[in-house]
């Protein structure tokens, strides 16, 4: 599938994000501003339905206009924020016209020859004239910028999470229904669930992905196998993945086993954690402080703690601990952000050489 150009990025580059009006696309556009990221202009791309809005940037109001081949004439950088079905028809297109594609989408994690990126944990991936990226499944993302860390001390021999997901991970959509069947339910007025299957007030699921009848697995759990298992270069790692759905608005959740080739000392695993880029320990036995989404939203850092040896494993050789991330940003945004600031310095690294 990949293409790649051949230039490096310019700086300051032009930027396109499709699928701006989302809650991803909205927060791309939002990271690049608030870290100061350099962008010459930004085209602003969504449906038909969006055409004609305007969504601010840096004290400006920017037009949104429908996604159309011309639109990648003359940009760098493409964030790709609307779907699979959109990346899988407008990526290459922009790829061929000259851009750096940075896809939060799924259409491509799987493929070889794109490279599927966790700055923290697989960053020196980032090849400076890459045609397409991808960005992993939200899921995949948080849990690997705590796994890598670990990885670079200790070999990881197995890994099971269970996932408490939150809305945003359904987009906008899932996040309105959140709110008004919430507020139906307080009012005592029926809801009938529209983006989420069952009924979302006071309420969890299994995630509302498709179920492998072979498997029973769903497409979710399935995502965080495959691409943790290539974030973390072991294509063969055992793991076992729960995922479901609570009714929090944002940030997910993630309860995580790390069984390791032999054993490790908790507070080794602490200490290291304590260090590891974009991580933040909250770790407070004394005030039963750990994690949790309502202090993981707007962050950038992956709040981790509750580390504890695993007294399911008989052997010791598994540290438990809970991980929160902003997927709307780790998992999404900023890692897509932070791609494209890697793409920057490399060439600017190059022009230098
Ligand atoms: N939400 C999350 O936590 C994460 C999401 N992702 C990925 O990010 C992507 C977007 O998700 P999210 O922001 O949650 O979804 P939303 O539903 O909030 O937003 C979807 C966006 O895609 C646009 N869009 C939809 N159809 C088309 C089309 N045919 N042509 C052009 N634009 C279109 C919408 O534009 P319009 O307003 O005009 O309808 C909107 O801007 C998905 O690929 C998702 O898998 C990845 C990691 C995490
Ligand atoms: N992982 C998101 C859904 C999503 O956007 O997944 P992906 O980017 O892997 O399609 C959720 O919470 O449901």
């Amino acid at each position: 599938m990949n293409a790649p150009v051949s230039q490096f990025v310019p700086e300051p580059p032009v930027v396109a994000i499709v699928g701006a009006t989302g809650v991803v696309g909205r927060e791309v556009l939002q990271c690049l501003e608030d870290r100061g990221t350099p962008v010459a202009s930004i085209r602003l791309l969504a449906s038909a339905r969006s055409a004609g809005q305007t969504l601010s940037f840096k004290g400006a109001h920017l037009p949104v206009e429908e996604v159309a081949d011309h639109q990648f004439d003359g940009v760098n950088i493409v964030f790709f924020c609307a779907g699979a079905t959109v990346s899988r028809r407008y990526a290459p297109v922009a790829a061929k016209a000259g851009a750096v594609v940075v896809d939060n989408s799924s259409a491509f994690r799987m493929d070889p020859t794109v490279p599927l990126i966790v700055p923290e944990a697989n960053g020196s991936q980032i090849v400076p004239h890459a045609g397409i990226i991808a960005n992993p499944n939200c899921v995949a993302a948080i849990a690997t910028v705590v796994l890598a860390a670990l990885q670079r001390c200790w070999s990881i021999s197995r890994l099971n999470l269970v996932t408490y997901q939150s809305a945003s991970g359904g987009g906008a959509a899932a996040m309105d229904e959140l709110r008004d069947a919430t507020s139906a339910k307080l009012n005592g007025d029926d809801y009938a669930p529209n983006a989420m299957p069952h009924p979302y007030a006071f309420n969890l699921f299994s995630h509302n992905s498709d179920v492998d009848g072979e498997t029973g697995y769903n497409g979710e759990e399935l995502k965080v196998i495959e691409e943790t298992r290539r974030i973390l270069s072991q294509p063969k790692l055992p793991i076992g993945v729960t995922c479901v759905r609570v009714p929090v608005l944002r940030a997910h959740s993630i309860a995580l086993s790390v069984r390791f080739d032999h054993f490790v000392d908790v507070e080794q695993v602490r200490a290291r954690l304590e260090n590891a880029p974009g991580v933040r320990l909250v770790d407070d036995r004394d005030s039963n402080h750990f994690p949790m989404p309502s202090e993981a939203t707007g962050e950038y850092d992956v709040l981790v703690g509750r580390i504890r040896r695993d007294l399911g494993d008989p052997t010791g050789h598994t540290i438990a601990m809970f991980i929160c991330g902003d997927q709307l940003l780790k998992g999404a945004a900023l890692n897509a952000v932070q791609i494209a600031e890697t793409l920057l310095a490399l060439g600017a690294a190059q022009e230098a050489a």
